[in-house]
């Protein structure tokens, strides 16, 4: 895609970039793959691991879908109590899910894309292969109809189930291969599946499906057919409860013998099962194409008005090992010249399990240097960016970074009164003059509607009667607010719609001296 898409920027940065600089929130619940949330060592000693509870919720979640009408699958209905609460959902795994990854959710990225990622990033990130991510899924409004498949179910209802949800025989004993290579059954709410173990280092009794239950490997096949396995769904005392025994022996072995023969086709099978799986969706919702990183990136690209100056600061990311590149800024103005500065390196990142490595360079001086923004005069302005890494030129194929300074925000925001709970406070907005825009609106940031789904109201801001000038080139608009609401400034011109990356509340606000 053609930068800036507000969009697949994000769920490409929650995607590739996991564990460093501008890291995402979430990748820290799994690192390290013993990690569990509700336990404060972070080599939990529960039995639990979020990576197990994050895969399982992400099936559970898409169990419900029906290929005949298109209902269910992946939509985050699972975060309802009226469905988590099924029989078919027993155990606290869902929630502890949907808070943990509850973290990435933003206007841009649903609940959904989020149950995707993490399933991807857990896989990826404890020994599974790469796995292709797309976006795009919108979250129910409400529950859905059950369809997830119980241990004590017979093997055609099972499968009837994968059938229902889209998969064959052979595709499903591959799926549950997948998902069972990490985790195991609980003892609370499987007291006649397993027993209590009365182990320290497992506390909630959780007995794996092979012995190593945060690693993503084949042994879930090799311990099955060497008929080692302490699988409680193969090896249980009760024959009604081991439906793994009836899925994975239903075609006489030769799918788990052949993941057993060979770790790259397990991993191979599973990563497009695992995709296939994310990318079940309700009729309707279009994905988004696969996610893949671009080379380079502006990141967190902000634009401010200090009196006569314009402040520009931000970050590129450059899909690289090497961290000590060379890397220049240059941008184009409004009035047909432009600038040139050497950008210092700012961190290092990665992501899908070490497999994708950035730098990062700063667009200005890091704080110990002095200002982290760069000053551009307001009448040249900025219409344009390029990059060059060790001397080459990064520019989109010739259509540059694009990036708009006819609407931004103005540090003469302030506030009239900063007494909680309702704070008055004022946004003044910079417009250059001539820009004509149609609208220029507030967005609430961090609103969410009566089922838990991102919103962004939007509040209009009335243009001045008459004109006030701000500077030579950029006149105020300004909006009296309420509140402790965060807000970024949205603005149509010609019909594109416009979002700020950066939010504003009270928080950081001056007292008003006019
Ligand atoms: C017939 C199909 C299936 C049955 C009957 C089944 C049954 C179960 C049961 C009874 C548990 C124990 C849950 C707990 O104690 O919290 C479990 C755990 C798990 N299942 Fe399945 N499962 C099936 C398919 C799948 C599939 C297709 C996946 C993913 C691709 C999956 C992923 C998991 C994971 C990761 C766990 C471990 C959860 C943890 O340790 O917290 N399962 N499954």
């Amino acid at each position: 895609y053609i930068w800036p898409s507000p969009m697949l920027d994000a769920l490409e940065s929650a995607r590739f970039n996991q564990d460093g600089h501008n890291s995402d929130p979430v990748s820290i619940f799994i690192t390290p793959c013993t990690r569990y949330l509700l336990d404060p060592d972070l080599d939990s000693t529960t039995g639990r691991s979020d990576i197990a509870d994050w895969v399982r919720t992400a099936y559970h979640d898409m169990a419900t879908y029906n290929i005949t009408d298109g209902t269910g699958g992946m939509d985050a209905s699972i975060r309802f109590p009226a469905e988590n609460l099924r029989p078919e959902n027993v155990g606290d795994g869902f929630n502890n899910t949907i808070e943990a990854l509850g973290e990435l959710v933003t206007r841009y990225i649903s609940m959904a894309d989020s149950l995707a990622l993490g399933t991807i990033i857990a896989i990826e990130n404890c020994g599974g292969p790469e796995i292709a991510f797309r976006g795009g899924r919108i979250d129910a409004g409400g529950p859905n109809t059950p369809g997830v498949p119980q241990p004590q179910d017979d093997l055609d209802s099972h499968i009837t189930d994968f059938a229902r949800q889209g998969f064959t025989q052979t595709e499903m004993i591959g799926l549950v291969a997948c998902g069972h290579t990490f985790g195991g059954v609980q003892q609370a709410p499987f007291p006649n599946i397993v027993p209590v173990l009365n182990d320290p280092n497992n506390t909630q009794s959780v007995t794996h499906f092979d012995s190593t239950s945060v690693n993503f490997d084949n042994l879930i096949a090799t311990e099955y057919i060497s008929g080692t396995t302490q699988n409680p769904l193969v090896a249980g005392s009760n024959d009604t409860t081991n439906s793994d025994k009836r899925i994975f022996g239903s075609d006489g072995n030769v799918t788990m013998k052949s993941f057993a023969d060979s770790p790259e086709l397990f991993a191979s099978t599973c990563a497009n099962l695992i995709a296939r799986m994310l990318d079940t969706v309700p009729k309707g919702v279009e994905l988004t194409d696969i996610i893949t990183p671009l080379p380079v990136k502006p990141y967190g690209v902000v634009l401010s008005m200090s009196g006569d100056i314009l402040k520009l600061s931000g970050e590129l990311w450059n899909m690289t090992a090497d961290a000590q590149r060379t890397v220049n800024l240059l941008w184009d103005d409004h009035i047909g010249g432009g600038g040139n500065v050497t950008m210092p390196a700012s961190g290092v990142s990665t992501g899908a399990g070490g497999r994708y490595n950035a730098a990062w360079y700063s667009f200005a001086p890091l704080p110990v240097d002095g200002p982290t923004f760069l000053s551009l005069d307001t009448a040249a302005g900025i219409t344009n960016m390029r990059f060059v890494v060790d001397g080459k030129l990064e520019d989109q194929g010739g259509v540059g970074f694009a990036i708009q300074d006819g609407v931004v925000f103005s540090e003469t925001s302030c506030y009239t009164s900063n007494l909680p709970p309702t704070p008055e406070w004022r946004i003044d907005v910079a417009v250059r003059n001539g820009l004509n825009p149609t609208r220029v609106y507030l967005e609430q940031i961090g609103v969410t509607d009566s089922v838990g789904r991102v919103i962004v109201p939007q509040t209009d801001i009335v243009p001045p009667a008459q004109s006030v000038p701000l500077n030579a080139n950029y006149s105020l608009w300004t909006v009296n607010v309420t509140g402790e609401n965060f807000y970024s400034i949205g603005f149509e011109v010609d019909d594109i719609t416009f979002s700020e990356s950066d939010s504003h509340s009270i928080f950081s606000f001056s007292p008003c001296t006019t």
